[in-house]
């Protein structure tokens, strides 16, 4: 395990390197926080269920790390596609990782990438064991969008938090409820609609 946490903790970086790049604020933006940062295991098992079509495993989330890194021995995992917004099965392939985007990256993106809302289900017949490595900034470091992907034509849309503001998030609300945390960091569309209006009513008068 020891082995497997580190492993996937190279690749947390190396993935976060590629994720920057593709933004344009290049590989080592957030690269060495990140290889500094927290790494949260879990071991989840879920028994057989007689009745899988009623019940679930794991409630519909996002997690709030920048990403996760998914290992599951069977199937079980299904991720709600944003095109259709319907749920779709992530495929079991012997030995492959499911890397999922969480909150802090669709933060540091202005949204330009998707924390991906996803649900374990139940299996009738056999016990299904994931093992999840979320990935993220350390305790109390506040995850902003970066100021390069901001502007007054594209505002920020999201206001910061750390790992901790999430936890005391979850102190607070359930996730089987359908709390979500990244729907507390969204900041209101309306406010951008005024700075930005007001924003183009200055420029013009000037
Ligand atoms: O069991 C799974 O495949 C998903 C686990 C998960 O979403 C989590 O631990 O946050
Ligand atoms: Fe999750």
């Amino acid at each position: 395990m020891g082995k497997y946490s580190s492993e996937v903790k190279k690749l947390s970086v190396e993935i976060t390197e590629a994720i920057t790049e593709s933004l344009g604020i290049g590989p080592n933006y957030i690269s060495k926080k990140m290889e500094d940062g927290m790494q949260v295991i879990t071991v989840n098992c879920y028994p057989p269920c007689p009745n899988p079509e009623i019940a679930l495993g794991l409630p519909p989330h996002s997690d709030y790390s920048c990403l996760t890194i998914v290992l599951q021995s069977c199937p079980g995992l299904e991720i709600m596609h944003t095109g259709d917004s319907k749920w779709k099965q992530v495929p079991q392939l012997h030995g492959a990782l499911q890397v999922h985007v969480g909150d802090h990256f669709e933060v540091l993106s202005n949204g330009l990438y998707k924390s991906v809302v996803h649900r374990a289900t139940l299996n009738s017949d056999r016990t299904r064991i994931s093992i999840a490595s979320l990935h993220s900034l350390g305790l109390e470091e506040k995850m902003g969008t970066a100021k390069e992907l901001v502007s007054e034509e594209n505002p920020g849309r999201y206001s910061e938090s750390s790992f901790k503001d999430f936890l005391n998030f979850l102190a607070n609300n359930d996730l089987a409820e359908g709390k979500s945390f990244i729907n507390t960091l969204k900041v209101d569309e309306n406010n951008n609609y005024l700075k930005l209006a007001s924003a183009l009513f200055l420029s013009v008068n000037y």
